[in-house]
Order: C-alpha cells, then sequence, then structure tokens
C-alpha cells in the first residue's frame, strides 16, 4: 500500500516537473499562457458569470493540455528523426492540426461569452 502512495507520489512529481518545464521552455505554452492571462483579466473586467468562468477555464487548459501534447510529439520525432522526413513532416502537421481544433474550439467559446458583453 505505502509502494502504492509513493508511486502516486512520484507520478505528481514528474507531471509537475513537466508542467513547469513547459512552462519554462516552450514558447507555444508561454504565448497561449499570455492569452490565457489575456482572457482572465477580461474576465474579471466584464465580470462575467460562474458558467462562463468555467467555460472559459475549461477552454484555456483544453487548449493547453493539447499543445503541451503537440510539444511531446514534436521532441519524439525530433528524437527518433531528426533528419527531414515526409512521414515525420505529416505527423507533426497532424499533432499540430490537433492544436488547430482546440483553439477553434477556444475562439467560439470566446465569441459566445463576450460578444454578448460587446454589444
Ligand atoms: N523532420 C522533419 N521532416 C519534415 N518536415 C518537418 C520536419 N520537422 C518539421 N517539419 C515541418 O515543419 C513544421 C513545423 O515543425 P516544428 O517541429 O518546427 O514545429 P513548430 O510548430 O514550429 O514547433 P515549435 O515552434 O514549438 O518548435 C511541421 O509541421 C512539418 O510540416
Amino acid at each position: 500500500m505505502s509502494n502504492f502512495i509513493l508511486g502516486r507520489i512520484k507520478s505528481i512529481y514528474f507531471a509537475l516537473k513537466g508542467f513547469f518545464w513547459l512552462i519554462r521552455n516552450e514558447n507555444s505554452i508561454i504565448t497561449q499562457s499570455i492569452f490565457a492571462l489575456g482572457f482572465t483579466i477580461l474576465g474579471f473586467y466584464l465580470e462575467i458569470n460562474r458558467m462562463e468562468w468555467a467555460l472559459q477555464i475549461l477552454a484555456i487548459g483544453f487548449v493547453l493540455a493539447i499543445e503541451s501534447l503537440n510539444t511531446a510529439v514534436e521532441k519524439v520525432c525530433d528524437f527518433i528523426h531528426p533528419d527531414y522526413n515526409g512521414k515525420i513532416g505529416l505527423i507533426k502537421d497532424i499533432s499540430s492540426g490537433a492544436v488547430a481544433f482546440a483553439v477553434f474550439t477556444a475562439i467560439l467559446i470566446a465569441c459566445l461569452i463576450y460578444i454578448p458583453y460587446l454589444l
């Protein structure tokens, strides 16, 4: 049982290690985090409601999580095949496509939340 708890604590430590690495080193995560901060300030300024906060937090987390997985895919690609390769290029494009899905979703959510406040 104590091994189980120790294993879980170690997993949390490794996850936090990855979390802080992404925030310190990955430009796409830093950029998305700046957008997230901007929308958080806008949310407080326009006093969006509880449900709108929930949707906004979900959209921000969704984009950052998919962006993080995209970074992991890019790192694996660069590790297993550092040279130019058509298949690696397609894998990276598909992984970036996943980010695009998440970002389009977040843009739609932002429109649904903020357009009524602007009108
Ligand atoms: N080894 C490769 N072989 C073929 N095409 C590649 C290769 N590396 C990158 N590409 C092409 O360049 C695009 C950008 O790849 P890259 O790894 O630079 O990602 P990025 O989105 O610019 O990420 P970051 O800014 O985080 O480095 C890929 O989507 C792919 O089309």
